[in-house]
This record gives structure tokens, C-alpha cells and sequence, in this order.
């Protein structure tokens, strides 16, 4: 029997390269850098279509080498790359310094004036892209770039309106590039989230919509934000969210958390030891999350494969993860020893 190709999931954001001198080595004093490709709804076009869920990248890059190799990246990972646009403007990029031992992470951005940041929503095929979608997946770091980065977000939701497609909105609340210009971040992300159909965020991006403080980790904080923007957004099917717990720089205990208006799920802890690498560990369990709710599965169903997915990324140097369904299938949380 033919399994039919679902539809497209469209991922619009910023690409990104990311470059990071090795743990234990500030930045100021490296002397070599590892690159990587990055740009958090990026990660998520990736580890959907290593998935085989398809996924479109809508975005644009520079007409240089990285932005041929942000293009090359996803293309690698099977995502549909027809269109990524390109731009006059520079590639956006970004500094990471792992944490190590007790010191934390830091990220530096270098990322203005970038092709995308620069973009006008007519560089943009927009209607194209959404055409025979499934889903259009954006977030909060589109609108925090600056006033252009609002309107780019403004119409990618108008033409998702157009297209009848739902959004994913995960909140990715990046404050220094909401410190960087005179922006009102609760106002334009209540009218973006107000769009979506799914929103990723837990109870401190739900304080900030609200203006209401969910303070307190607990179960029941969680499902009353969660029942709050269910009331105050009424398009809201779905609220997806991690609750981490870091112990160290190497140590994180991690649970996913599904709410919908009228059932919810939170999953157990899972302890990570030694993680490699945490950045994109929240664009993994958007895409384990997105797959799951494209296939119709349970509350339950979408935080066990989301919580696998991010789980799985912090062993996972660079902001990807590459993870096919028989890897996400097979994952058990407890690790092991080497497969052969
Ligand atoms: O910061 C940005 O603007 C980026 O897009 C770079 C990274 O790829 C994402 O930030 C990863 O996001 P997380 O999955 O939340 O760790």
C-alpha cells in the first residue's frame, strides 16, 4: 500500500552561522572557530525533513558562500530549499561559547543588517511556499530583529490567512535582540501569537503575553497559563512546552509538557548527563512535537517523540539534529552503550 506524502511543513526565519571557539576557551582569547549553520526555525526544517516529514524553507541568504552553505546544509537533511531567496545584505551570525565546568554559555549575536533582516516582505515567495502546506512553523526571533522583522512576520501569517494553512508559533523570546531597538515585545507578540493554532512556550513566555505572572514550576502553574492563553487566544488548539532543570553546565533534567483545551500531558523528568551541546535543543522538540501533530497522535504521543527529539540533541554538537524516524523510534531515553 502507498503511504501518501504528507504536506509540506513551511519553516520561515532567519538562517544563521554559528561560530564557536571549543569548550573552555573564551572567545576573546580562541584562535580557531568551528562553524555550523544554524537559525532556529532552520533546525526545525531539518530534523522534520531527516523525519521524512517534508519541510520547505522559506527564508533569505546572502549570494555568498555562507549563504550557500546554509542552503547546502538543509538541502543535505532533504528540505525542500526552492525558496530560500537571495539577498543584498550579509549573512547573520552568531557567537557560542559553551559552557564549561562552572562557567555558563554565552551567545554573542553579529547578526544586523543582515540579508534577511534587510528583506521586504516582496523578496519573499510567500504565497509560493505556502501552496499544498501543511503547517507554517515561525517565531518569535523573526519580530525581535526589528521593525522590518515585524512586518516580515506580519506577512508571512497574512498569506498563511490566504493559503488557510495553521501556524506553529514557538516564542523564542530572545531579549538582547528585543533590547536592541526601541520594541513593545508583549504587543507585537500577542498579535502574532493570536494567529496561531500551536504555540510553544511555557508559563514565562505565557507571563509575558499576559502581563500576568506565572510564577512557580509546578503542574498545576503550568495548565492554569495554559488555560489563561487558551482564554485570552481563542484560535489556540495546542500549547507545547519543556520544563528543564539545570543541575550544571553538563547536567539538565529535562520534561515535555502538552496542553490542549481540554486534556493535557506532562512527561517524567529524563536526566541528562554530559551535554554536549544544548543550543537547538528546543527547535529538536518542536520538530518531534510537529510530526506528532501532523499524524493526529495523543497529548501523550506528542511529548514522548518531542522530549525524545530534544533529548537526543544534547548529545549533538551544532544546532541540528539530523535524527531518522527508526533513531527517534528506537531512542531510549537512558542511553547506552555503542551499537554494533
Ligand atoms: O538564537 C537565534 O536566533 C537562533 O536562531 C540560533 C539557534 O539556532 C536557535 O536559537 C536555537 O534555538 P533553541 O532550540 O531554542 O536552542
Amino acid at each position: 500500500m502507498n503511504r501518501s506524502v504528507p504536506a509540506p511543513v513551511v519553516c520561515f526565519g532567519e538562517m544563521l552561522a554559528r561560530l564557536s571557539p571549543p569548550a573552555g576557551l573564551p572567545l576573546a582569547r580562541a584562535t580557531a572557530l568551528d562553524i555550523a549553520v544554524g537559525g532556529a526555525e532552520a533546525n526545525v526544517a531539518a530534523a522534520l525533513a531527516s523525519l521524512e516529514q517534508p519541510a520547505r524553507m522559506l527564508t533569505v541568504v546572502p549570494d555568498n558562500p555562507l549563504g550557500r552553505m546554509a542552503r547546502a546544509t538543509l538541502a543535505s537533511a532533504g528540505v525542500d530549499t526552492g525558496t530560500i531567496a537571495t539577498g543584498p545584505g550579509r549573512m547573520g551570525l552568531y557567537f557560542f561559547e559553551p559552557p564549561a565546568g562552572p562557567v555558563a554559555g554565552r551567545v554573542t549575536y553579529d547578526r544586523s543588517a543582515s540579508a534577511f533582516a534587510e528583506a521586504s516582505p516582496n523578496d519573499l515567495d510567500f504565497a509560493g511556499a505556502l501552496d499544498g502546506a501543511g503547517l507554517l512553523h515561525m517565531s518569535g526571533i523573526t519580530p525581535a530583529l526589528g521593525p522590518r522583522g515585524v512586518e516580515l512576520a506580519r506577512a508571512a501569517q497574512a498569506a498563511a490567512r490566504a493559503a488557510d494553512v495553521p501556524i506553529c508559533f514557538d516564542g523564542n523570546y530572545r531579549a538582547n535582540l528585543w533590547e536592541a531597538w526601541d520594541s513593545n515585545p508583549r504587543e507585537i507578540l500577542r498579535e502574532l501569537v493570536g494567529e496561531a493554532r500551536i504555540l510553544i512556550g511555557n508559563h514565562r513566555d505565557i507571563s509575558l503575553l499576559l502581563g500576568e505572572t506565572f510564577s512557580g514550576d509546578g503542574p498545576d502553574r503550568r495548565r492554569e497559563a495554559a488555560e489563561a492563553a487558551f482564554a485570552a487566544f481563542p484560535s489556540l488548539e495546542l500549547i507545547a512546552s519543556t520544563a528543564r532543570h539545570v543541575e550544571t553546565g553538563q547536567i539538565h533534567r529535562l520534561a515535555a509538557r502538552v496542553d490542549r483545551r481540554d486534556d493535557h500531558w506532562q512527561t517524567g523528568e529524563v536526566r541528562i548527563e554530559g551535554v554536549i551541546d544544548r543550543i537547538g535543543t528546543g527547535d529538536a522538540f518542536a520538530a518531534g512535537l510537529l510530526l506528532r501533530y501532523l499524524e493526529g497522535a495523543s497529548a501523550q504521543e506528542m511529548a514522548k517523540s518531542a522530549l525524545a527529539m530534544a533529548v537526543m540533541k544534547h548529545g549533538i554538537t551544532g544546532d541540528m539534529i539530523f535524527a531518522s524516524r527508526a533513531e527517534l523510534d528506537a531512542f531510549d531515553a537512558g542511553g547506552g552503550d555503542v551499537r554494533r
